[in-house]
């Protein structure tokens, strides 16, 4: 029973909500990176379902009439699983795979099973795996009923309420094992981390699939698995990079979601402890994605959730080459200017006023500013290696420019 299967996602429905807070519009984007996600995840969407509530429903969520329409569509079409863009409780997820008999996934339980799949080391494994059996531990309830209705229910629950229990403390044990093992695996990565001397650390941020690998392996010359799917990288990677003569390490590591499972920034802490020991943050931003200012919201909030929040940071604005604007026909007098509105000049304006040159525009892609930003990262590794050692000034000129000829 406690099995782990990976869920077979080939054919899917989204269901999103419009309430007071989350407009239309917004709906429509967050289902297109749920689809993103059931793409990432070996899936593909065949239908979505959007509903206007107030409070959603304690039993199924969305509303019954919605249900029902999504049944009927179940019914007529081959679709394996119905995704939720939200969290739902384990009664509702319950409920509904009762009512529709086919697999229901919220999005936590999507990217964990992103997660699952694409986990390579043993260790981005056991935290996966521990995030994953911390979100099954409530639903353990839901699992029973499930096989109740197989068997038959009535005369199997009394047997049935100790088999939770049993399971319960299965899947408990197995919890604290798997806390055990990370423990010891973390102890090994700190001596790691401790051996690497006073080299000053820079890590590298962002949304998922902003580019973070593609610019580790610009700036590392390294080769660094990077793909146009969601979460690519769950490992972290460690790269010396030298620029000029100055040496630095570099670090790649997952990237942050919206609404990122606390369950998943629970067990990933030690990947994320790269990020909180960095001297230096290059927070990667997707400039070319719609929703890119929201990313960078979200990125801030994981950030807060691991003390780093407040860290030394330069905005890396990425795919410049993929940025595409809307236009304003010079006889519109309507239209108000707005962010989609917004040339790459608007937008290093906006962002130059706000941040001074702590922003910086490239494209990893095509190597677009890449000295611009070479230089601007030497400047600040250089500022804080000289504070710390103070007697070392002269070995680092201040200007990148002073190297006749780039060693690197
Ligand atoms: N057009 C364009 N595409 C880019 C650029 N940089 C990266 N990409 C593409 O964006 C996709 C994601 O790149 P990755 O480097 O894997 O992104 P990541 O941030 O490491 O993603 P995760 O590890 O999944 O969080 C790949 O298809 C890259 O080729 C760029 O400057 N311009
Ligand atoms: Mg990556």
């Amino acid at each position: 029973m406690l099995e782990k299967k990976t869920t077979d996602l080939e054919s899917a429905v989204l269901v999103g909500v419009i309430t007071q807070q989350q407009k239309e519009d917004k709906v429509q984007e967050y289902l297109d990176e749920l689809e993103f996600l059931t793409y990432t995840a070996g899936g593909e969407v065949k239908n979505r379902f959007v509903q206007r509530i107030d409070l959603p429903n304690p039993k199924t969520y969305i509303g019954s009439g919605k249900m029902e329409e999504i049944a009927a569509y179940v019914k007529e079409h081959e679709v394996g699983a119905i995704i939720f863009d939200d969290e739902l409780s384990p009664a509702q997820q319950n409920n509904i795979e009762k009512l529709l008999k086919i697999k229901v996934l919220d999005r936590t339980g999507l990217i964990l099973d992103i997660f699952a799949q694409r986990a390579q080391t043993s260790y981005a494994r056991t935290q996966v795996e521990l995030a994953q059996y911390e979100y099954l531990l409530p639903r353990l309830t839901g699992m029973w009923t499930h096989l109740e209705r197989q068997r038959g229910g009535i005369g199997m629950r009394g047997p049935g309420e100790t088999e939770i229990e049993t399971d319960r403390r299965i899947v408990r044990d197995r919890i604290s094992l798997l806390k055990k093992k990370l423990k010891k695996i973390d102890r090994q990565m700190e001596t790691q981390r401790g051996n690497r001397g006073a080299l000053v650390r820079v890590a590298l941020v962002g949304y998922t699939n902003v580019g973070k690998s593609t610019l580790m392996n610009v700036i590392s010359k390294s080769e660094v698995f990077a793909e146009n799917k969601l979460f690519a990288t769950l490992d972290t990677t460690v790269r010396k990079v030298v620029i000029g003569n100055l040496p630095f390490l570099l670090s790649d590591t997952v990237g942050f979601i919206r609404k990122l499972p606390t369950q998943l920034v629970e067990s990933f802490k030690s990947t994320l402890d790269e990020v909180r020991e960095a001297d230096l943050l290059l927070h990667v931003v997707d400039i070319s994605h719609p929703n890119f200012e929201e990313h960078i919201a979200s990125v801030n909030e994981t950030l807060k959730d691991i003390d780093s929040v407040q860290k030394r940071t330069i905005m890396v604005f990425n795919k410049i080459d993929q940025y595409e604007h809307e236009l304003i026909e010079e006889d519109d007098l309507v239209t108000i200017k707005t962010g989609k509105h917004f040339t790459i000049a608007d937008w290093k304006r906006t962002w130059m006023e706000r941040l001074g040159d702590n922003a910086i525009f490239i494209s990893a892609l095509n190597r677009e500013n890449m000295e611009e930003f070479r230089k601007r990262v030497y400047n600040e590794v250089r500022d804080i290696h000289v504070s710390r050692f103070p007697y070392n000034n002269f070995l680092y000129p201040e200007n990148l420019d002073a190297y006749s000829e780039d060693s690197n």
